[in-house]
């Protein structure tokens, strides 16, 4: 079997004993790596100021090499908050009105993605199997091949993809899907991320699609597929029963007895439509005067990517109407929604999600949501709450048993969640099952599996 090196802009170095357990994506990377043995470069997340990044940091544990770089202030800026996070995210979550394009950040994010190349270059050996994650590195391949490397190299896209008018609005598109065609098998969350790359690849003539998911475009023939991202469904499972326990738990259990709790765990991320959500959660309230009381929704939002300017705006947006909400229908006993700014642990995450009637999850654009599937995987069988889930999520491509919304439709949602609070026993549990077994089949080791075999394939 060959070795396989992995590389992301950020990494998961294994967790010291007492830590809160990483999550599936790392758990996932680690099983693959450490069976096959390899290595996980990326970005170590510090900065070396105006200074030349020292060499890769290396550390070794059990079968894997972790090998980090700093990056210099200016790379940070232009790469990662620049162009990964002011163009490429929101022009693939469809916000062309976000977009910030700039000849500098450009130039960056190309940049950095050689400086990645030139440090990653020296540690391969010539069978190994190499595996890009994310929007941060698309040119990495054609940086690696320019070198000479002739390694398999696969990508998988954790974002969205989206359709051309929307990508071509961007400048650089076409460096951009100049730099997939470098990769032997290029993986997207959903068929529709997929479809919308070959269309336009196909619609603007630079490719074609071919038989057998393969695509052919500036003179290279590669695979393209999607993948959906899974969750480690049965240890999550474990953690929420287990988590009846955890003091935190018990706590909140205690704090919102009598009341049904619903629950949204997202980023403060103007992509996973936490504004609206509030909206519409305001307007089931108003709607539905019988709930008055009975209701409380805990919005638990860790900050996110805070030097972006759009980041920095949503933080006082959302706390200023989760406060005016608060004040408008709220009553001198009854405090209708939590807003939390922090990151929580997962083991307490997951104990949080069973106790919730609830889950809420409408995001604008998402490439796949794991709030989504974590909440379904954290249910009592016995007595399972229900998942709310917004069409545009690629978790709504699979989980078939939530109440699927638009979360643009404000009323839309609030009907929705009238009709999880009141949804009959029968009826939680057929649509909960129905998504719990698909959970348990495509988990996120078996996402691994499939995309390292179609990767060996090609
Ligand atoms: O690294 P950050 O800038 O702090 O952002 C956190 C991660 O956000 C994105 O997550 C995506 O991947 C998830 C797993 O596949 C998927 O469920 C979700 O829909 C995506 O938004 C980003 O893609 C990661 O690279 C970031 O590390
Ligand atoms: O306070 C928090 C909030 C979120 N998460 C985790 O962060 C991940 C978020 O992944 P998702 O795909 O939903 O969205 P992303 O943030 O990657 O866009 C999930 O595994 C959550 O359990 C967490 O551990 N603590």
């Amino acid at each position: 079997m060959s070795r396989l090196v992995v590389v992301s802009n950020r990494v998961t170095l294994p967790q010291k004993s007492g830590d809160a357990p990483a999550g599936g994506l790392a758990v996932a990377l680690q099983a693959a790596l450490e069976e096959r043995g390899g290595i996980w470069m990326g970005w170590s997340g510090k900065s070396s100021g105006a200074k030349e990044p020292a060499p890769l940091a290396m550390q070794t544990h059990g079968n894997i090499t972790y090998a980090l770089t700093d990056l210099t202030k200016t790379d940070v800026e232009e790469y990662y908050h620049g162009f990964a996070n002011r163009v490429l995210w929101p022009i693939c979550h469809y916000r062309l009105d976000l977009a910030e394009y700039g000849r500098k950040e450009m130039a960056g994010y190309f940049r950095v993605n050689r400086f990645f190349a030139h440090r990653l270059a020296p540690l391969l050996r010539e069978d190994d199997i190499i595996w890009v994650h994310d929007y941060h590195l698309i040119p990495l391949a054609a940086e690696l091949r320019q070198m000479g490397l002739k390694n398999r190299i696969g990508f998988f896209l954790h974002i969205p993809w989206p359709p051309a008018d929307v990508l071509f609005t961007m400048p650089v598109h076409e460096e951009i899907m100049k730099g997939l065609s470098h990769y032997d098998l290029v993986g997207f969350q959903t068929d529709h991320d997929l479809a919308n790359f070959a269309g336009g690849l196909v619609r603007e003539g630079i490719g074609e699609a071919l038989e057998g998911g393969k695509l052919t475009s500036y003179g290279r023939t590669f695979k393209g597929g999607f993948y959906p991202i899974g969750i480690e469904t049965a240890a999550f499972a474990d953690y929420a029963k287990k988590a009846a326990t955890n003091l935190i738990v018990r706590k909140a259990k205690q704090s919102v007895e009598g009341r049904d709790l619903i629950i949204g765990v997202d980023r403060l991320d103007y992509s996973k439509g936490i504004t609206q959500r509030l909206d519409a959660f305001e307007h089931f309230v108003k709607s539905n005067p019988g709930h008055h009381n009975r209701v409380t929704y805990l919005q638990i939002t860790p900050k996110s990517r805070s030097e972006v300017p759009e980041y920095e705006q949503m933080q006082r947006t959302v706390a200023e109407q989760a406060g005016r909400v608060n004040g408008a229908i709220g009553t001198v006993d009854w405090v209708p929604i939590r807003y939390i700014n922090r990151s929580i642990g997962r083991p307490v995450l997951a104990g949080l999600y069973r106790l919730a009637r609830i889950g809420l999850v409408t995001p604008l654009r998402d490439g796949m949501n794991l709030v989504a599937k974590e909440y379904v995987a954290a249910q009592d069988p016995e007595n399972p709450g229900v998942l709310v889930l917004s069409r545009f999520a690629g978790a709504a491509r699979e989980l078939r048993g939530a109440l699927l919304v638009n979360p643009y439709d404000i009323e839309g949602t609030a009907n929705a969640i009238a009709r999880g609070i009141n949804m009959p026993l029968e009826e939680r549990q057929e649509r909960w099952g129905r998504m719990m077994e698909h959970l348990l089949e495509h988990d996120v080791t078996r996402w691994c599996n499939d995309f390292l075999r179609d990767l060996t394939a090609t």
